[in-house]
């Protein structure tokens, strides 16, 4: 092998210390197999050997085809070249003549001092020892010379056998090609280099190649899970079925039997088949051909004009209507017409364009509980409570104040179920275990007790309420649920405190505030809802549709808000009667609830009632006076004279409603108003008692007599309590405590002065305690004291400012 002097290079190996594999311990045990090897064995140490290669003789680097068929590719070249520079019969040579050739690369690259690496009874050359086996290396027989070529002076050799394959061969090409060459690249990056760098960018060259074309060849294996491998040489894992699978076939649910399915396409194609067979007599020309599927697709119908037919899309669709409207249609985007006119379906739209523009609020229906979904914003400043707490010496004063245990005890047996004319009831005293011998079961006067198990559930539809933001009144309250007439809804709880604390917190606390969340409550003293239950945020409406009503619950008073006389339904917005103190007209607020019937800011109930009251009760109390006199002269003078005809009254619903009907009346200055509420009592009575909407059992109710009588007798008293006391702080708290007073003395038949007298019963007993100690009276005391605060001094009056006072929550 020989290189033209100017093609040559050298070829560098490690000589004196080569870490060749056997070198360094058994020099003679293995023979050089490679050009190195032999380089080295027959010369001097550390001299580098010289090897010239004669580039054009390009049939010495390449093997001939036959050779190369017999000799592995990696070997031939090497091979060769051994051939060339050595004695081919060499004995030592043949054994190992297909040996790799091997580089010390170590050497070569010049990493041979860099470490070494010690193994267990080596003996450790003091050259790092780096083999590699150039197996492929040769694989193609120009890679080499290439690499050379290029490493040496790529141009000057491919030029130089070039000129000398033009001359051989006269082509056009070549002739074309014989054109004298550019003169060499007399320097070159890689000209410059030397041996040992060239070899090691042979190498990496070679290296990079072979992994590339290794991964093209076999892509690297991927990342299997733990389980995968072991499944690795299973038959599952290899796709093995050992057994037949068994498809089934399932539609709508059931199994398919493709036995059966079979059978019944085949009868469907015989049944299409005899349909689309012609006449016998041509049956005979028709050849028999396989029928393939001769089910004819189904033609589609669409519908053109469906449930809004004749409702097209009119082309102007202002027309008709106000200039706002065409302002705010203009406004809808999806309105604007597009030219197209839709024939299919028209959409209902086109008619209630109004509709759609002004927009319509609907109504859920009633079993529907529809929650806000969570997250809604809630006010910084509440704190929520959900029973009343005292604070300061407020826990004193009502510690030194009379309590209401043992005051009212109800007579009602299991059958009355504690109705309508229960004593508890009536005296707005919830009934327990202390006061009510019904039992839990079949009383029904025990709505604090069943809102606290029906809270104590859980759930928004138990609660039933929900804070919401109005559009203009801040928070406010709705229902996520039906409430019966008269059902508790939820408590007003919050802070008790004293009027003198209230004050101070007025002044210094609440001051600039808008919103006020104090209550009259009992023994003069307030609830401050700021930190209180979701009852602080129900508005005010002057025509509301629940009540605040204080009851007695176990001695105690407490405040809760209850459904007015008509149900409530899903998403009601709950209000009650502030009957507002605003104590100056600095505090004045308008009223937003938009009744009808509105009063225009959020105040007392209006005081012009009063002459018209004052005449009411002027004939009032002559016709309740004449009334009684009849009745009591009736009933002393029973046998003498015949008595009045009586209504066919059964059963009263409630005496709250019935007075709330006087007080209708009243206000409209009828002086037969006393009978047309009897009347109205009798009739309403009756009418529940049809619908079966009172929960009071109706077989316990004492005669029609009596509870005409009470009626009767109640006015009179109430009327009386006007006439005598104030009559401007008229209310229902005071009416229902008169009805009382009155009830005693219908049943003990004494006169309204002086009930207290004759009353033999144990009814008579309590309600005697009342009326004769009228400031133990629970509700006519609250009455009472609300409306001496209103009138009494200013200190009174300016701690009810902005105090909604009790006179509206017991309304
Ligand atoms: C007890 S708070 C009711 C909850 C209150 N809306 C809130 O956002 O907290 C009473 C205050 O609500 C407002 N309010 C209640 N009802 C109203 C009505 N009908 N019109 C105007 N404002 C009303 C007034 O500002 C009043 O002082």
């Amino acid at each position: 092998m020989s290189l033209s002097p100017g093609s040559s290079f050298s070829l560098a190996s490690a000589l004196p210390n080569d870490t060749f594999s056997n070198d360094a311990s058994l020099p003679n045990s293995t023979p050089p197999t490679t050009v190195a090897d032999s380089a080295s064995m027959n010369s001097e140490p550390s001299k580098l050997d010289e090897i010239t290669v004669d580039v054009d003789a390009e049939p010495t680097i390449s093997l001939p085809s036959s050779a190369r068929d017999d000799v592995p590719m990696t070997d031939a070249p090497a091979q060769d070249s051994v051939q060339e520079g050595e004695s081919r019969d060499s004995p030592i040579r043949p054994r190992r003549s297909h040996a790799a050739p091997v580089y010390n690369l170590s050497k070569l690259s010049g990493t041979d001092g860099h470490g070494k690496r010690r193994a267990n009874g080596d003996v450790i050359s003091t050259r790092r020892r780096r083999t590699l086996i150039k197996a492929g290396l040769m694989e193609d027989d120009g890679f080499l010379e290439q690499e050379n070529a290029r490493a040496a002076g790529r141009s000057q050799a491919i030029g130089a056998r070039d000129s000398q394959s033009a001359s051989q061969k006269s082509s056009p090409r070549t002739i074309r090609r014989a054109k004298p060459s550019p003169p060499p690249r007399s320097s070159s990056r890689r000209a410059t280099l030397d041996v040992a760098t060239l070899n090691r960018m042979i190498v990496n060259t070679d290296r990079r190649g072979r992994k590339s074309m290794e991964k093209i060849a076999a892509p690297p294996p991927q990342k299997i899970s733990r389980e995968l491998r072991r499944l690795q040489d299973t038959k599952e894992f290899a796709h093995v079925d050992e057994q037949p699978m068994i498809t089934t076939v399932w539609a709508n649910g059931k199994y398919v039997d493709p036995k059966e399915a079979e059978s019944r396409a085949r009868k469907r194609v015989k049944k299409d088949e005899s349909k689309n067979d012609p006449p016998a007599e041509q049956e005979e020309t028709v050849s028999p051909e396989p029928v393939t599927n001769t089910r004819q697709r189904r033609v589609k119908k669409y519908l053109e004009k469906g449930l809004y037919s004749g409702q097209d899309a009119p082309m102007d669709i202002y027309k008709g209507l106000t200039m706002n409207e065409k302002k705010q249609l203009s406004e809808l985007p999806e309105l604007i017409p597009s030219g197209r006119v839709n024939k299919i379906m028209p959409s209902p739209m086109f008619t209630g364009l109004r509709t759609l523009i002004a927009g319509r609020d609907f109504r859920l229906p009633f079993h529907i509980c529809n929650p806000l979904p969570p997250g809604q914003p809630k006010p910084d400043e509440w704190r929520k409570m959900t029973k009343n707490r005292f604070i300061g010496d407020s826990k004193d004063i009502w510690r030194k104040s009379p309590h209401y245990h043992d005051m009212s005890k109800c007579v009602c047996t299991p059958e009355d179920g504690c109705g309508d004319n229960c004593q508890n009831r009536i005296m707005l005293y919830e009934c327990d275990d202390s006061n009510c011998s019904v039992g839990k079961e079949a009383c029904t006067n025990r709505a604090f007790a069943d809102l606290t198990s029906r809270r104590n559930k859980g759930g928004k539809y138990r609660v039933g309420v929900e804070v919401i933001k109005t559009s203009d009144r801040g928070y406010g309250v709705r229902s996520n649920r039906c409430f019966e007439p008269n059902q508790i809804i939820m408590e007003y709880a919050g802070e008790i405190i004293t009027e003198e604390e209230c004050e101070r917190r007025m002044n210094e606390i609440y001051k600039n505030n808008d919103c006020y969340y104090l209550m009259s409550f009992d023994q003069n003293m307030i609830i401050d809802a700021t930190t209180g239950s979701i009852a602080r945020f129900v508005n005010h409406s002057c025509n509301p549709n629940c009540r605040m009503i204080k009851w007695i619950v176990s001695g105690q008073p407490r405040m809760a808000l209850f459904a007015g006389d008509k149900p409530i339904m899903t998403g009601d917005e709950l209000t009650y009667d502030y009957n507002f103190d605003p104590f100056s007209s600095k505090n004045v607020q308008k009223c937003l609830c938009g009744q009808p019937n509105c009063r225009g800011f959020l105040g007392p109930k209006p005081r012009e009632v009063k002459p018209a009251i004052k005449t009411v009760l002027k004939d009032t109390v002559k016709a309740g006076k004449r009334k009684l006199q009849e009745f009591l002269g009736g009933e002393e003078d029973k046998a003498k004279k015949p008595r009045a005809k009586k209504p066919t009254l059964k059963a009263i619903t409630s005496t709250r409603g019935a007075l709330a009907n006087v007080g209708m009346q009243l206000k409209q200055g009828a002086a037969t108003a006393l009978k047309k509420t009897v009347a109205s009592v009798a009739s309403k009575a009756r009418g529940k008692k049809t619908n079966g909407a009172s929960q009071t059992p109706l077989k316990g109710r004492k005669s029609t007599g009596t509870i005409i009588k009470k009626k009767l007798t109640t006015t009179t008293r109430l009327v009386k309590t006007y006439t005598k006391g104030t009559p401007k702080k008229q209310t229902t708290s005071q009416t229902s405590v008169t009805a009382k007073v009155t009830k005693k003395t219908v049943s003990g038949k004494a006169s309204p002065k002086s009930p207290v007298k004759k009353t033999p019963t144990t009814k008579v007993v309590t309600q005697k305690t009342y009326s004769s100690k009228g400031s133990r009276t629970p509700a006519s005391v609250k009455a009472r004291k609300v409306i001496s605060g209103l009138s009494s001094p200013r200190k009174a009056i300016e701690i009810s400012r902005g105090i909604q006072t009790i006179t509206a929550s017991t309304e």
